[in-house]
């Protein structure tokens, strides 16, 4: 398993805001987190990247306890784009970038033609190469938001952990992102809201309501019009698409 989630709960003093989920992704899958706002799934996601500890549950990579990893063992594995990520300084584009190189370097060890193509490629894979040597400040936030990808990319990472990652996006680079994340060969862990979407590019999805999991599976077999009016309160009529064999979601008004 690349990684998995055993009862994790999480609390803000009485409230229970992540409620004993259980998960695991195979290597490679593309995991679609659903539900409504809310429900826990930046949550989630922290816990999972190893950036708040969990009050009960363990999360591991390969087996290995998270909590007993070091940050940089971890951030050679895991890359994970938040949802409003910052960066602070007008540094330039392939600057932000370059950060995700940062794990993969002593304090001894030089920059090499292979960190500069990494980032390049990563740059590439956005569609932001043509833009490597403006300034962050000058980018728009659909921009900026393929940057933080970017940088995302070039940590080279086994797992990456993409919260709402399509936010800001046009519907282009939208397609455009959700194809190159279910086609990586890095296991996926995404906060998404488009349901066709979800369908379109996951290999199993995860639904959340409430901070516990719901319904989890392949779309196929967990999106129905029953569950989204149960989890979402939005009566749907979904269909198989004659266009690319998955289900479509339509919402009737
Ligand atoms: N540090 C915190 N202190 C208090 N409450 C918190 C904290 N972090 C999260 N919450 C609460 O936990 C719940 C889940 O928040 P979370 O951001 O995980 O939801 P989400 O499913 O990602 O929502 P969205 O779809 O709107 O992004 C929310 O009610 C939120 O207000």
């Amino acid at each position: 398993m690349s990684i998995a989630a055993e009862n994790i709960t999480w609390r803000v003093g009485k409230k229970t805001i992540v409620n004993d989920v259980s998960l695991s992704a195979t290597r490679g899958e593309t995991v679609g987190l659903l539900g409504p706002n809310g429900c826990g799934k930046s949550s989630l996601l922290r816990i999972l990247a190893g950036l708040r500890r969990p009050h009960s549950g363990t999360v591991t990579l390969d087996g290995q306890d998270i909590a007993r990893m070091a940050k940089k063992q971890r951030a050679l594995r895991v890359a994970f784009v938040e949802q409003h990520g910052m960066t602070e300084a007008n540094m330039r584009v392939a600057d932000v970038v370059k950060l995700g190189r940062i794990p993969h370097h002593s304090a001894f060890s030089n920059w090499s033609t292979q960190d500069d193509e990494t980032v390049t490629d990563a740059l590439r894979r956005v569609d932001m190469l043509g833009k490597r040597d403006q300034g962050w400040l000058s980018l728009s936030g659909g921009e900026r938001q393929r940057v933080h990808i970017a940088r995302a990319l070039a940590q080279s990472p086994t797992e990456i952990l993409l919260d709402e990652p399509t936010n800001h996006l046009d519907i282009h680079h939208q397609i455009q992102l959700m194809k190159l994340v279910s086609e990586l060969p890095v296991t996926s862990i995404v906060a998404i809201h488009d349901l066709n979407h979800a369908s379109m590019f996951c290999d199993a999805l995860i639904v959340m309501q409430e901070g516990q999991i719901v319904a989890s599976g392949t779309p196929q077999e967990i999106l129905t019009e029953s569950l989204l009016w149960d989890v979402f309160r939005v009566e749907t009529k979904i269909e198989i698409s004659p266009y690319h064999g998955k289900k479509h979601i339509h919402y009737i008004a």
